[in-house]
């Protein structure tokens, strides 16, 4: 059985919620990878999605785009990232999961990027310019390779097409919280609950709410209606103060589930 899927199982049986930071590899010199990644998973995260950096990110924000600017000028490429994620792996026990857009993939080779993210240990992809239409591409090779497609959906995918990329059935299923880009926000529209709400309903596999959480009771009030949350731009910022106790501190609510792995 995959990591992630077990994550989940495990987590259901608990009753517990799952916290996924998002980090920019390289920013801060690929060499810090590894100690941030055994450092999350102490803090609690049930699994961590680490970002490729990329010269046209159209879904990140200014923290995440600036992260990722930071990490072009330490001159990371993916590939890089890849063989750090492999030597890092058996220091890790929750599932990796990388998010790069499809460009970097196509530079790579579609099918060496497949058999060597399996090689590192990676447990997940997110491919977030991909639509459904177009991943006959590269999700046959990613089944094949056991490693799960996570899919996104948004505030306006029409609820018979959540259902069809729900069906898919991979890992989780990414709901995006906002009409927009990544970063912090103060407030969500008031309709996302009854949309959380929905998409929970249609979905066979584990919800995941990300896009503009930072606070604790974000994390409160989205999880009452979902199985965890995504959280990039805060923890970002956090490793770029160098601010630890805060990131401790912000995911100590999910920390009892961080031995189960
Ligand atoms: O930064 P936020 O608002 O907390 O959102 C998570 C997000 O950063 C991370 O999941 C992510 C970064 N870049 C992306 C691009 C598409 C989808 C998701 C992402």
């Amino acid at each position: 059985m995959n990591r992630i899927e077990k994550t989940f199982q495990l987590l259901n049986k608990n009753g517990s919620k799952a916290f996924v930071p998002y980090i920019m590899a390289g920013d801060g010199g690929l060499d810090c990878l590894p100690e941030r990644l055994v450092l999350l998973e102490q803090f609690g995260a049930a699994a961590i999605e680490v970002g490729v950096p990329f010269s046209d990110p159209v879904a990140d924000g200014p923290t995440i785009q600036q992260a990722g600017i930071r990490a072009l000028k330490n001159g990371t490429t993916l590939k890089d990232i890849v063989a750090k994620i492999a030597e890092a792996r058996s220091s890790v026990n929750i599932p990796i999961i990388l998010m790069t857009y499809l460009n970097p993939i196509y530079a790579y080779g579609i099918s060496s990027f497949v058999e060597d993210i399996q090689n590192a240990g990676v447990d997940g992809c997110i491919i977030p310019d991909m639509p459904l239409e177009e991943e006959a591409l590269i999700a046959p090779e990613l089944e094949a390779a056991e490693i799960e497609l996570i899919r996104l959906v948004t505030l306006t995918t029409p609820i018979e097409r959540i259902k069809q990329i729900a069906a898919k059935g991979n890992g989780f299923l990414y709901t995006v919280t906002v009409k927009g880009i990544t970063g912090v926000r103060n407030e969500f529209d008031g309709d996302l609950y009854a949309y959380l709400k929905a998409v929970k309903e249609v979905s066979p596999i584990p919800v995941l709410a990300g896009f503009g959480i930072s606070s604790q009771e974000q994390m409160q009030d989205l999880t009452k209606y979902c199985d965890g949350v995504v959280v990039g731009s805060k923890i970002v910022e956090l490793f770029s103060k160098n601010n630890l106790q805060e990131m401790e501190d912000l995911m100590s609510i999910f920390k009892q589930k961080s031995n189960m792995a």
